[in-house]
């Protein structure tokens, strides 16, 4: 017997990328909906007068009123051993590596504080309705088990890799060329493509590689079918420089990834601040993703992704966190910097294009939206329930909303953690918010 529940509420999710269909192909919405679930993925989505009827006898319907059902939300890019630096004061990328990330990602040698340390960070993903990311471990190979041990306990599913560097950084926190690629070898063995996981070959960036380094990285990505690259691409000016002085003879940044073999279908670049146009080009023609990552790139200041630009030349685009730079865990409130990066250059971000980013247009950069990113009949039940009362304001601001662009609009520019009523994953709860 199959075992069948439903879950009755407004019902929001994304069929396609509002910048190629339209806002009004782009969704499909429910006032009153009934999203059907069976075995841990999606039944059947409806209005619930259409649905209600056809459940068999005895099917238990939970009804969420004042609440909204969407896809739980991507991220696709996030450092789970840098929970303990979020929010460190006053430096731009390399000196906040130096100051505070390193320092802090060398405790994760010890497997029980990697352990506790995946504990927490789970626990605030879900709270925050997030389902699936692209996550960073350190140089260990233990943080990685660590982090693939909770999420399989939780049946998540999520990407991850142990980082690679040689060169550039602390000799506690370096690898070699060659042990890089064996302990990243054991890891794929130990755990791509166990239950939901997948295993993300993860060079730090370009000036904590040597080519050797890279060399055997792309070796590695292009052993295994279905790898996942990731790394981090043209986030500092200064970064951009210093990659210049250490590849002289490469084009550029990208050319270095290009060179290795680094670039393709399921390589994601986090940042690309300060790509070039060929750049942008050569990402799209090879369908790599860059990951937009606000809240860091606002509070490391950064610079201002030019989204329109790197969409243009058709490069894949997910939403990522990148948190211990970033600043919330929160995919609302990377929606709410978002919005504000592009106000600045002129730009602008609706609320349906918003939730594709947090949704299905970072399942599209990841390549898994054909099992999650939406809600259509067949996906796995990742989804989270949006509470239109979570807090005086948002409940005040909502009442006043007129039209669903609006109520969403508000939602993610007041949202974060305690709109989250609840998260699923593969349709069983994963968190409930307390009261
Ligand atoms: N934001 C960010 N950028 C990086 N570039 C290289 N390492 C990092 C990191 O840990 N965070
Ligand atoms: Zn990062």
């Amino acid at each position: 017997m199959p075992s069948t529940k439903a879950y009755r509420a407004a019902l929001l999710h994304c069929l396609a990328d509002p910048r190629e269909v339209g806002i009004e192909q782009a969704h499909e919405y429910f006032e009153d909906g009934l999203l059907v679930v069976e075995d841990g993925k999606v039944a059947r989505i409806g209005h619930a007068a259409e649905l209600l009827p056809t459940l068999a006898a005895g099917t238990e319907v939970v009804e969420y009123p004042d609440a909204l059902i969407t896809p739980g939300f991507v991220d696709t890019h996030i450092h789970y051993p840098q929970v303990g630096v979020i929010g460190s004061y006053g430096a731009q990328l390399l000196d906040w590596l130096e100051t505070y990330t390193f320092p802090n990602e060398g405790r994760f040698s010890d497997m029980a504080h990697a352990r506790g340390q995946a504990e927490l960070f789970l626990g605030e993903l879900l709270r925050n309705g997030t389902t699936t990311a692209l996550v960073f471990g350190t140089v260990h190979k233990q943080s990685v088990d660590a982090f693939f041990e909770a999420c399989e306990k939780r049946n998540l599913r999520m990407i991850a890799g142990k980082v690679l560097m040689d060169r550039n950084a602390p000799e506690f926190l370096t690898d070699t060329a060659e042990s890089g690629y064996a302990d990243s070898r054991e890891l794929i063995e130990r755990w791509h493509g166990k239950g939901r996981l997948h295993y993300a070959v993860t060079p730090r960036f370009a000036p904590t590689s040597t080519p050797e380094q890279l060399t055997l990285a792309g070796k590695l990505f292009a052993e295994f079918p279905d790898l996942y690259m990731h790394t981090h691409i043209s986030e500092n000016k200064q970064e951009v420089e210093w990659v210049k002085e250490l590849f002289p003879e490469r084009k550029g940044y990208l050319d270095v990834y290009d060179h290795h073999g680094l670039i393709g279908p399921r390589s994601v670049f986090a940042h690309g601040i300060h790509l070039c146009d060929d750049e942008c080009k050569r990402l799209g023609e090879t369908g790599s993703a860059v990951s937009f990552c606000p809240t860091s790139n606002l509070f490391l200041g950064s610079g201002l992704f030019d989204l329109a630009k790197v969409e243009g030349f058709g490069v894949r685009v997910g939403l990522g966190t990148d948190v211990g730079g970033g600043t919330s865990f929160s995919q609302l409130a990377s929606l709410n910097e978002a919005y504000k990066v592009l106000q600045l250059q002129g730009q602008k971000l609706d609320a349906f294009k918003a939730l594709y980013l947090a949704t299905l247009g970072g399942a599209r950069a990841l390549y898994l939206d054909d099992r999650i990113g939406n809600l259509q009949p067949g996906k796995e039940a990742d989804f989270v329930v949006l509470d239109y009362k979570a807090t005086p304001l948002i409940d005040y601001r909502l009442s006043q909303a007129t039209t669903l662009q609006e109520k969403l609009f508000a939602l993610m520019i007041l949202g974060d953690d305690r709109a989250v009523k609840e998260t699923f994953a593969a349709g069983v709860s994963v968190h409930r918010k307390a009261g």
